[in-house]
């Protein structure tokens, strides 16, 4: 499984975070990152879309972070999750930058999934999607670590 992101994480919080959940994920999430696209809005996500573009296998299943995706629960995500991976054994989930993903990257995509309706930084949304998808996965195996009772 593979995230794609734009922005350069350094060494801050954000990436403690990601890599605390991304390596209880399994197989591995692992980050290619992409740097910020210069110029116009519309020149930023068309630079960053043409290398993220270049980098997607063409056997690969995408699933864009995108604000007008699918808005499941967790238990929601976890079907999505499985359902995907029917599809392919290959997940690349990808988050655009500050301007928001190019339609191009939407056209490609199989799927487009949503952290609600709350535009949230790229960088905070790495650690919330690996998370996600951890939880997804003790959900699939009926490991305790959702706690699915309410009052
Ligand atoms: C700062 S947001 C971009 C906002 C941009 N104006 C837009 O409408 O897409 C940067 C990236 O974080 C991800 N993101 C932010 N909030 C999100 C949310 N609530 N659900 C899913 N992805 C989100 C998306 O991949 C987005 O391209």
């Amino acid at each position: 499984m593979r995230l794609l992101a734009v922005g350069k994480g350094g060494s801050g919080p954000e990436r403690e975070l990601f890599e605390r959940y991304a390596k209880r994920i399994k197989p591995t999430l692992s980050l290619v990152e992409f740097p910020d696209g210069v110029g116009s809005p519309a020149e930023i996500k068309r630079r960053e879309a043409d290398a993220i573009l270049a980098a997607l296998k063409p056997d690969e299943f995408v699933i864009a972070l995108d604000l007008d995706g699918a808005t499941p629960d967790s238990p929601g995500l976890a079907r999505l999750l499985a359902g995907w991976l029917e599809r392919s054994k290959k997940l690349a989930f990808v988050i655009g930058g500050a301007e928001g993903l190019d339609a191009a990257i939407l056209a490609r995509a199989g799927a487009k999934l949503s952290l609600g309706k709350l535009t949230w930084p790229h960088m905070l949304v790495r650690p919330m999607l690996a998370e996600q998808i951890y939880r997804a996965q003790m959900i699939l195996a009926g490991h305790p670590y959702h706690r699915a009772g309410r009052p």
